[in-house]
């Protein structure tokens, strides 16, 4: 089987490349995919860069190009559901785009015709981390994740968004992977770690907890590829 493991930043899989063993590198449309076996899995790795454009061609190379059945997604995000704390764990149960609006046109934020608002993860891939979360002993929220193509700082911005979506976390990458995803018929999981409440201090809590907040959803992927 094989399977995809995507961040957006490089401190985002350097826990997941760290940890493996004749890691082959790979040059494909301007980015480095890394593959390599764990047990009887083929990994692919990479880190697509900041945002949605960056990472839906991640995600569509990954699928297209290196046949990835599977597509895992680890990294950090910020929390909007007050419950989140800085470290904790959301899964996403669904995903959409915080920041495409055609409202103009009477549409809800978030569609564009012949889209929808919100991708659903894949459920079996949420059974599994459920059934890992539970056998880690580790808290694991499952909600709705919004992204856009901003670093949010702004308890506007956040309540906004929050609101809007319902939603419990928001990051720039994860709708952009799960609408590739869903377009291929790939099963998706978007993991995050929180690192910042995306409020004034988001910049500084950012900087000061993205290694600890990355390596916490890295060390819960591994854990999730023990099951698959
Ligand atoms: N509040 C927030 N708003 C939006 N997204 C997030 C995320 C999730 N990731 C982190 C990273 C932030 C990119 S800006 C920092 C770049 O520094 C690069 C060095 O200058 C981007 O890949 C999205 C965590 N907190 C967030």
């Amino acid at each position: 089987m094989v399977v995809g493991v995507m961040g957006a930043m490089p401190e985002e899989i350097e826990p997941i490349i760290g940890r493996l063993e004749n890691v082959q590198k790979h040059e494909v449309a301007g980015n480095t995919y890394y593959t390599a076996l764990y047990g009887s899995i083929d990994l692919v790795i990479a880190y697509s860069k900041i945002g949605k454009v960056f990472s839906a061609l991640t995600a569509a190379t990954m699928i297209e190009k290196f046949g990835v059945q599977k597509m895992l997604f680890s990294g950090v995000a910020g929390a909007i559901n007050p419950e989140l704390k800085i470290g904790d764990l959301i899964a996403a149960t669904k995903l959409c785009q915080h920041d495409l609006d055609i409202t103009a046109f009477g549409h809800p934020y978030g569609f564009v015709p012949e889209g929808k608002v919100f991708v659903e993860a894949n459920p079996r891939l949420l059974e599994i981390a459920a059934d890992v979360a539970r056998k880690l002993g580790v808290k694991l929220k499952q909600g709705v994740i919004a992204t856009g193509d901003q670093f949010v700082a702004s308890l506007e911005r956040k309540s906004w968004i929050g609101e809007t979506f319902n939603a419990d976390a928001l990051e720039m990458e994860g709708a952009s992977v799960a609408v590739v995803c869903d377009a291929l018929n790939v099963p998706f999981f978007i993991l995050r770690a929180i690192s910042d409440a995306a409020d004034m201090d988001a910049g500084f809590d950012f900087d000061t907890f993205l290694q600890s907040s990355a390596l916490k959803s890295a060390e819960f992927i591994f854990a999730m590829l023990d099951e698959l």
